[in-house]
């Protein structure tokens, strides 16, 4: 089938005087795993909750497995699954006893056991919600989200504070579920994340898309050549050979020397001739570049680029 999962169309949402989400637009498919990413009070979460049912938009079209979030709320309660930032899960509910009443609501449910097994639940099955970890937690949550077999997931930061492992085992599952034809919109902080598991990424910042698309493609033609040199270089003289639009930023490599990274405003003009241009530079300088490069640059940079935020846990 290959209509959207969800489609969201110049989404607004207010909170008194101020406008979180700013006339959103993005589509996420089936069988595909949409990430959002974006700094802190980005607006992700609350595109979420509203793509869920949770809230109330303030202006802009939603559609989920083509229902109205909030009218069809009844309809697609079945067919979503939902792991939200926190919780979720009452205090005293035992891990597999819940996960059991939860499977006993679905039609064809995944078995508890197997998706306690793969999570890393098994020694912690009869433990009250509130005595597991934070991250024992979390993932008890993802298995509440995904037990009925839904057609579409929404995780809100599903890796947050997990350790390695668990993370891992997450992802595994993420990647299983969109093998299935599952739906998956995910929010993250992670690059790597995004990176790794996403179809389509959305870079959200201040309520609005700064770039979407497929990793491949935000990062694609996005290079920077890089070097380093034991010497001090005149960065404003190397800058002046190259075309306008051209940086060179020098920054301290980890064993104390300086790396020099030069990136340009059009990618068309980080080609051959750029690269004969800065060596042709150095060696009128005298400078043997050592490391010489160019690279492709990661999602993180592009992200840094387009928002000029770190992001954080
Ligand atoms: N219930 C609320 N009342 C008032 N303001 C809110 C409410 N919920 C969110 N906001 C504000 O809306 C903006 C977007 O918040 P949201 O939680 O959607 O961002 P986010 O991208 O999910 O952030 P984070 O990564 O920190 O979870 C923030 O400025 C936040 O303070």
């Amino acid at each position: 089938m290959d209509t959207a999962a969800v489609e969201v169309v110049d989404l607004v949402k207010r909170y008194g005087a101020t406008t979180a989400v700013t006339g959103l637009s993005f589509t996420a498919r089936r069988g595909a795993v949409t990430a959002l990413l974006g700094p802190n009070g980005a607006g992700k979460t609350s595109t979420i909750e509203i793509c869920e049912g949770f809230r109330v938009r303030d202006g802009g079209k939603v559609r989920v497995l083509g229902l109205d979030p909030v009218a069809d709320a009844a309809a697609l309660k079945p067919r979503v699954g939902v792991m939200p930032q926190s919780g979720g899960v009452p205090t005293g509910a035992r891990a597999a006893e819940w996960l059991r009443l939860l499977a006993s609501f679905h039609a064809s449910p995944i078995e508890p056991r197997l998706l306690l097994e793969r999570l890393g639940l098994t020694s912690v099955s009869s433990t009250p919600f509130r005595r597991l970890s934070g991250g024992q937690q979390q993932r008890l949550s993802l298995a509440c989200a995904v037990v009925g077999r839904p057609e579409l997931v929404f995780l809100d930061e599903p890796t947050a504070g997990l350790d390695p492992q668990a993370r891992r085992a997450t992802w595994d599952l993420v990647a299983a579920l969109r093998t299935a034809g599952v739906a998956v919109i995910l929010s993250t902080h992670h690059m790597e994340e995004a990176e790794r598991l996403a179809d389509h990424v959305v870079v959200i910042d201040r309520g609005a898309v700064v770039a979407q698309g497929s990793p491949a493609a935000l990062t694609e033609d996005r290079r920077e050549v890089c070097f380093q040199a034991a010497g001090p270089v005149d960065t404003e003289s190397l800058g002046a050979a190259l075309p306008a639009g051209s940086r060179v930023d020098a920054t301290e490599a980890a064993d104390g020397r300086r790396e020099y990274v030069i990136t340009t405003d059009d990618p068309a003009d980080l080609g051959p001739e750029f690269l004969a241009t800065v060596t042709a530079w150095c060696a009128s300088a005298g400078l043997l570049a050592e490391d010489l490069r160019v690279r492709r640059r990661t999602l993180e940079d592009v992200f840094l680029e387009l928002t000029g935020r770190e992001l954080r846990d």
